[in-house]
C-alpha cells in the first residue's frame, strides 16, 4: 500500500516535472482558459485576500446559489453592478466598489496555531462557511468600499441559525458582525484580531430575513482600528442591530504564541 503511495506520488512528480516551461493555455480549451483568465483577473483586484496557500482551486462561498431569495438576489445584483467598470473614452474606469471572495478556510496553519494537531490543521474550516447545505445557515456576501473606508454585507439568515422561536439567535448576528467589521479592519489594517464587540441588539429578526450589515472605519489609534456597524432590513427601514467593534493588529507570531 505504502508502496502504492509513493510510486503514484512519484509519477505525480514526474507529470509535474513534464509541465514546467508549458503555458496555462497550451493545457486548457480555449473557453476553460478564457474563463480562468478572467476569474484570475477579478481575483487579482482584491488585494488583501486573494493569496491562497492551497494547491486545488478554492471554491468562492459568496457567488449566488439556489437558496438565495430573490430579495438576497436583488440586493447583491445592486451592489455587484457598482463593482463593473465604467468605460469612458473607450477606457475602462474602476469605481471603489470591490466584491470579496470568500473561502471555507483561513489561511493555512494561521488556523489555530503550530500547537494543534496535522489532523485538526486539516479538518479546519471557517465558522461561518462549515455546514454544506445550502441556505441552512449563513448566506452572505460583502463588497467594500476602499474610498470610503466601509463595506456592506448582504446577509441571508438560515433556518438553522434559529435562537428566540422563528428568530435568528443572538450568537448568529454577532458572529455576522464579528466577521463582517473583522473583514474590514483587515482590508484597512492587515492582520487583527477583535479585542472588544458592542453589540445592541435593537429588534428581533425573523429566520430566512435578508439583512444587510453596514460597516465602517470609525477611527485607528496605533495598532487600533474602530469599526462601527449597523444591521438593517435591505430598504434600512427597520434597524436590527447597532455594534461596535475594536480590532488590534497583530504581529504573525501572535498566534503561534510570540510576541513579534
Ligand atoms: C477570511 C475571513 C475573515 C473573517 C474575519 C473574522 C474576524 C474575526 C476575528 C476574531 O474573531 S479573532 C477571535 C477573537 N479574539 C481573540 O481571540 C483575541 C484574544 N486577545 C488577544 O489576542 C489580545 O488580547 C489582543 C491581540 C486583542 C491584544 O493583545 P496585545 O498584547 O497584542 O495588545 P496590547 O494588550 O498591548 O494592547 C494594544 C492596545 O489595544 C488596547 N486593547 C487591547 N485589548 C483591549 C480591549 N479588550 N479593550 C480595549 N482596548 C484594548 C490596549 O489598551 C492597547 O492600547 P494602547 O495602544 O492605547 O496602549
Amino acid at each position: 500500500m505504502l508502496g502504492q503511495i509513493v510510486r503514484s506520488l512519484g509519477r505525480m512528480q514526474q507529470l509535474s516535472n513534464g509541465l514546467k516551461g508549458v503555458r496555462l493555455h497550451q493545457l486548457l480549451s480555449k473557453e476553460t482558459h478564457g474563463h480562468l483568465q478572467t476569474s484570475l483577473e477579478n481575483t487579482r483586484a482584491i488585494s488583501t485576500v486573494s493569496l491562497w496557500p492551497f494547491s486545488s482551486q478554492p471554491r468562492d462561498f459568496s457567488q449566488p446559489n439556489s437558496s438565495w431569495s430573490p430579495e438576497m438576489r436583488k440586493v447583491y445584483d445592486h451592489y455587484n453592478t457598482l463593482c463593473d467598470p465604467d468605460t469612458e473614452n473607450g477606457e475602462e474606469k474602476r469605481g471603489p466598489w470591490r466584491k470579496l471572495p470568500s473561502y471555507n478556510r483561513s489561511i493555512k496553519y494561521a488556523a489555530g496555531g503550530i500547537h494543534l494537531s496535522k489532523l485538526i490543521q486539516a479538518k479546519a474550516r471557517l465558522f461561518t462557511r462549515n455546514v454544506k447545505e445550502q441556505g441552512a445557515t449563513f448566506e452572505y456576501v460583502v463588497f467594500v468600499n476602499k474610498e470610503e473606508k466601509r463595506c456592506v454585507c448582504v446577509f441571508q439568515a438560515g433556518h438553522l441559525l434559529e435562537g428566540a422561536p422563528g428568530h435568528v439567535h443572538g450568537g448568529a448576528i454577532a458572529t455576522m458582525i464579528d466577521t463582517v467589521t473583522g473583514t474590514l479592519a483587515g482590508f484597512l489594517s492587515g492582520p487583527i484580531m477583535t479585542a472588544n464587540l458592542n453589540i445592541d441588539y435593537r429588534s428581533p429578526m425573523p429566520l430566512g430575513s435578508v439583512v444587510l450589515i453596514h460597516s465602517a472605519l470609525d477611527r485607528k489609534e496605533r495598532r487600533k482600528t474602530y469599526i462601527t456597524c449597523k444591521v438593517s432590513s435591505t430598504d434600512e427601514s427597520k434597524l436590527y442591530t447597532e455594534a461596535t467593534a475594536l480590532f488590534v493588529s497583530i504581529g504573525v507570531g501572535h498566534l503561534f504564541g510570540s510576541r513579534n
